[in-house]
Order: C-alpha cells, then structure tokens, then sequence
C-alpha cells in the first residue's frame, strides 16, 4: 500500500521504499466466509427478511467471572439486537499467585484467589495477559464452544500480574478458525494490588508468546481501542451542542434527499454516493467495534522508523504491516491472525461492483466493462478509524501480489461516519491533487486505469456524520473507513 505518511499538514513524506510480498495468492482465499454463505440479498441489506440479524452477527454467550460475578456491571442481554449491551465491565485486584480458567459452553469463569477489590470500569483486553497457560489454549479452546462441554483450564497467574480475559463475541470466529477462541468482544481485566506492579496494560511485545502452550512469563497485551464506548448509567454523556446536531440532521435530510447516485472520477474510478444504507452502516459499524476490540483488533500503527500513522488500523483477511509495507497472515506486533472478513461486507463490496457495471455497461452501450473496472473478490480489508485529526498521507495500494496489480483489480473503500476530505492525484503533489468530500455511505472504487492513482485523506470534517449513525452505535466522533482488495 506503501501509505506515505501524513504530516501535520496533510502533506506526505518522501516515499518509502518497500519490497513487494511475494507470497501466493491462495493462502487467504479460503479464510473468509464465502460471499453469500452468510451475506445477504443484492438489495444489499445486512438483516435477514424479517428484519432480525442473523445469528453469525449476535452470539452472546453469558459470561461470568467466578464468585465475583454479580458484582459486575454485567448488563448481558443475550437477545438484545444491541452489540453494546452484551459487555461487562470491571477489573480485579489478584493478591495471590494462583487462578484458574474454568470455560463450559457459553460460559467461563475466572476464579481467582485472593481478590480483594472490584472497581467498576470498562476493560475490554485480548487473550489472555501474564497467563501461563498449562494447556494448549489454542486446542482446548476450539472445543469449547461445542455443546455440552465443559472443560478446566489451569493457568497460573503471576502475583503482580495482569490476567486479561477476551470472550464475546467473536465464538463464531473460534469456531471457524484455528485461534484462541477467547477473541474479540468485551473481557475482564484482572489487575494486580501489589504495590509497585503494573496497572497499566503492558507494552505490547514483538512476539507471539501467548499464543504457545507451557510459556510463562508475562505476555503482552495490546490496548484496546473501542470505537463506540460503552454508554453506562454512571457517565454523563454530554450532548452535542444544538449547532451541531442541526447540521448533523441535514447532512442526513440531505443524503436522503440526493439518494444513492454514481460519479465517474476518472476511467476505473467511481463514486457511489449514500451506497450503504443507514441501517448497514451502523452493523458494519457494530461489527467492526467488536471486531476492533478483541485479538487483531484496532492498535496505533507505526512506520519503519518509528513515526506513527495518523490513525488506528486493523487488517481483516490478512494483515498488511506499514512496517514492512507487506502482507502476511500474522500481526508481527502481537501475532494475531487477522480476524475474518465478515461475508455481509463482502456482499456489499460485490454488490457495489455489480451495480458500477450496469452503470456503465449503461453509459458505455458496451456489453462488457470488466476492461474498464475489473470485477473482485475481497481477501483483505483494511480497516481504518480516523479521529477528528486524522488524516493520511498521498500514497498509492501496491503491495497487493503482482497478478493482482497486473489485473489492475479494485480498490472498493466504505467510508462511514464523519465526512472526509479526499485526496487523489498521479502524482504524489497534494497541492494539485483533485478533492472529493466522502460522506458516511459513500462508496469509492479504484481499478482499472486508477488502479495506482495516489489517494490519501487530507483532513476529516468534524460533525459530520448522520446523527442515526451515531446515536444507534454510540460511534466516537470520526470516521471508519473499510479499504477491500484482493490479495
Ligand atoms: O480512508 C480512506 O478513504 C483511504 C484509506 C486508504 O487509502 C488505505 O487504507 O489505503
Ligand atoms: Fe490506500
């Protein structure tokens, strides 16, 4: 993707030099749900005909932490359509050195001896911290889930320690894939009362320690980043100033009123305005909060030297490293294995493909347009939040393998959110480059003869997003934005 990075003013840096990955093609192909085995119909609708979600979208298991349990803020509904609802929230002193796991099917608890407290607060960490599993947590946890299971896991926690449990609610995702089940969704911190040890999450360790049975010591956790907080009772959530809630409310009115309609930018490279619904956004929304939560979910990503991105960044599919500027199947800073891309957003990313054809076909009175923009089939999606200072710089998506380059099959990117200022060139000259504003449901493609064109997002315009979308998921203010390609 060889992203130059964004400076302050949104211009970018010198490019970077990047070894394009040569790995085959094939590897990630099968890791994601086939489009259509769990996606929906062409009118491009995440829910099921009767409205409700399907069930891949809401498993929610109860979960309890041993004896501790009632005093959490536990606030599990396990029908609730509401992803927000389906989170505890709490951390734990641990005084002694030893717990242990005990997982049945939709279940598990930590017993801990020694707890001495309980502060009320939202944690939400993947895997399992300072854990040294005696069992292989990989294999153990892959039948977990299964019906009638029960099964103990004894892990010893280090005193002084942080144990960090992941478990809604991507059981789907455990089920599917050879990972630790305890993934994405909301978890329980327990954090050490020895004075002198580490409250804080622990830096995040270049290895991927915690992923093997029988290795003790302290493993590292990455911060989670939750783009819709949970809302509880006990904070005051300060409302938008009416100023900004009226122009929220026209920006809605007037997306709705200009409706769904296609720009040509360039030959290859098409805008789909309003292309996603209202109420798919605020699943994909959903879905990526979860997804973003747990194990290969959201972290700050850095370049080779250091300098950070203006943005949080996940991989779905397979992981793109800015470090190296390549794909591979595990996240070097922590080891994750991306998680799977949803097959609902694959529908739509074909769906938008589909429908750029007939708008062309149309335009074009040509019975084919693949020569134009190319059809594909996502095996990554990159995932992007941007705050209201985020930004990134000019750069062009190159690093995907060279048949695909040569295909010059598309780029397909959701924007969500708060609107963004687009940038996209043939050079990497900010100042000459032509502006697009992205708005929440837009949907830009770039193949063909745009395979390459540099593109970058030179600033995110503030209080711009439908009030439905933020009010429903509780979205941090900023924008998501989805990039899919085909390795
Ligand atoms: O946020 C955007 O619109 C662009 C993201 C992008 O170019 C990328 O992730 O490579
Ligand atoms: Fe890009």
């Amino acid at each position: 993707m060889n992203r130059g990075r964004a400076r302050n003013d949104g211009r970018d840096s010198a490019p970077r030099g990047r070894g394009r990955s040569s790995r085959s093609a094939g590897r990630s192909a099968h890791r994601h749900s086939p489009a259509g085995d769990d996606g929906f119909s062409s009118n491009a609708s995440f829910g099921n005909k009767d409205g409700r979600s399907r069930p891949g979208w809401q498993t929610s298991p109860q979960v309890s932490v041993g004896n501790i349990s009632k005093q959490f803020d536990h606030i599990s509904t396990s029908d609730s359509p509401n992803q927000r609802d389906r989170h505890f929230t709490g951390t734990k002193d641990i005084s002694s050195g030893l717990g242990k796991l005990k997982l049945e099917e939709n279940s598990l608890e930590a017993v801990t001896p020694g707890s001495t407290e309980l502060n009320c607060m939202h944690v939400s960490v993947s895997v399992c911290a300072s854990l040294s599993a005696q069992s292989d947590l990989r294999d153990k946890d892959l039948n977990i889930w299964k019906p009638k299971t029960r099964q103990m896991i004894d892990a010893e926690m280090e005193t002084g320690s942080s144990l960090s449990l992941d478990c809604l609610p991507a059981i789907d995702n455990a089920r599917t894939r050879n990972e630790p089940s305890l993934v994405s969704g909301s978890g329980i911190k327990c954090t050490p009362s020895k004075k002198g040890s580490q409250f804080e999450p622990t830096p995040q360790k270049k290895n991927a320690d915690h992923l093997h049975p029988g290795i003790s010591g302290s493993v590292a956790v990455r911060v989670p980043f939750d783009i819709c907080p949970v809302k509880t009772g006990k904070v005051v959530m300060l409302k938008a100033p009416l100023l900004v809630q009226n122009r929220m409310k026209r920006n809605e009115a007037k997306r709705q009123i200009e409706g769904q309609n296609i720009k040509v930018l360039r030959s290859g490279m098409l805008l789909l305005k309003s292309y996603i619904s209202l109420p798919d956004q605020i699943k994909i929304v959903k879905k990526c909060r979860d997804l973003g939560i747990g194990f290969g979910g959201f972290y700050d990503p850095s370049y080779r030297d250091g300098g950070k991105l203006h943005l949080k960044m996940m991989c779905l599919g397979k992981n793109w490293d800015p470090e190296t500027s390549t794909y591979g199947d595990q996240r070097p800073i922590d080891g994750a294995n991306p998680p799977l891309i949803p097959g609902e957003f694959c529908q739509l990313v074909k769906g938008a493909i589909q429908v750029s054809h007939s708008f062309l076909r149309e335009q074009s009175k040509m019975p084919s347009v693949e020569h134009v923009l190319p059809s594909m089939s996502p095996s990554i999606c990159i995932v992007n939040f941007y705050t209201k200072t985020g930004q990134l710089g000019l750069h062009q998506d190159k690093d995907e393998t060279a048949e695909s380059l040569k295909r010059k099959l598309p780029v397909v990117s959701f924007s969500i959110g708060d609107s963004a200022k687009f940038l996209f060139s043939d050079k990497r000259d900010p100042d000459n480059a032509d502006k697009e504003v992205l708005e929440s449901g837009d949907v830009l493609i770039f193949g063909g003869e745009s395979r390459l064109i540099f593109h970058g997002v030179a600033s995110i315009l503030a209080d711009t997003a439908p009030k439905g979308l933020m009010d429903e998921t509780n979205m941090l203010p900023g924008r998501l934005n989805l990039t899919f390609r085909e390795y």
